[in-house]
């Protein structure tokens, strides 16, 4: 089957020549140290930036018209500042390239946003913007969704719900690649792109990458059973 995403990116110094392919409906994570390029890897997967070639649907994302873009790919940055006082309900619907009041009042429901709906966003907290921002990313039902820590800053229950509405979403068949620090999630994903120094150094399932010493040498850490613990060794190595 061809696959739904097909790229091959690159934007040196920080991030050397990536070829990636996802299918639809499936779930990836992005993982890697900070400063590994998993936001650089995200924008040049969206055009935002870099070069190479990026394919969504058999077409090329450069030849996409903007009108029809948001049917296709959707990119959820990771910043949550918005400084303009647009509605929640306002910033949902901006993700759709024609009015569909019927999807915005659903969206609004499903993440719970219905009495902040008249607020401007720049007066929610941060969590409550992720969502209405999540929102927005989600409207057009997108087909890849390129998603930049969309967990961070959210409760647990918000992780968890955010996690179950995503898994529903790839079950309709929408492709979702997701940039994340929460290691306890990467269970819920197909597989894991780990990224280290501007370098895609793995693609495995998680339990392989996890239980590989690669992992624990990228992230200087190891599972202990409850969480983390420092890898000894690495600690050694970057201490001053
Ligand atoms: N606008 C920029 N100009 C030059 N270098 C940049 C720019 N933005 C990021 N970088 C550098 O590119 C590298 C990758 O950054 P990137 O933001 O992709 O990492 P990341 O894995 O998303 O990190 P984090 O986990 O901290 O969010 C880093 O070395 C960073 O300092």
């Amino acid at each position: 089957m061809t696959p739904l995403l097909e790229a091959s990116v690159a934007l040196p110094p920080r991030l050397a020549e990536t070829r990636v392919h996802v299918s639809a409906g499936e779930r990836i994570a992005v993982i890697g140290p900070n400063g590994s390029g998993k936001t650089t890897l995200l924008r040049a997967l969206a055009g935002i930036e870099g070069q190479g070639a990026v394919t969504v649907g058999g077409e090329a994302l450069v030849a996409v018209p903007p009108a029809r873009r948001p049917q296709l790919i959707s990119f959820l940055p990771a910043s949550r500042d918005v400084r303009w006082p647009i509605p929640v309900r306002d910033v949902i619907a901006l993700g759709l390239a024609t009015p569909d009041p019927t999807r915005v009042e659903d969206l609004l429901e499903r993440l719970r946003l219905g009495e902040l709906a008249d607020r401007p966003i720049d007066r929610l907290s941060t969590g409550e913007r992720a969502r209405a921002l999540l929102g927005r990313a989600l409207a057009a039902r997108p087909r890849l969704l390129l998603l930049d820590e969309p967990l961070s800053n959210l409760d647990p229950a918000w992780v968890l719900r955010t996690l179950n509405y995503l898994e529903e979403v790839a079950q309709d068949g929408t492709a979702i690649v997701m940039a994340l620090h929460d290691l306890s999630q990467l269970g819920r994903f197909d597989r894991v792109w780990m990224l280290d120094a501007g370098r895609l150094v793995s693609e495995e399932t998680p339990g392989d990458l996890l239980a590989s010493p690669r992992f624990a040498e990228v992230f200087e850490v190891e599972p202990d059973g409850t969480g983390w613990t420092l890898n000894p060794s690495a600690d050694r190595r970057s201490s001053p």
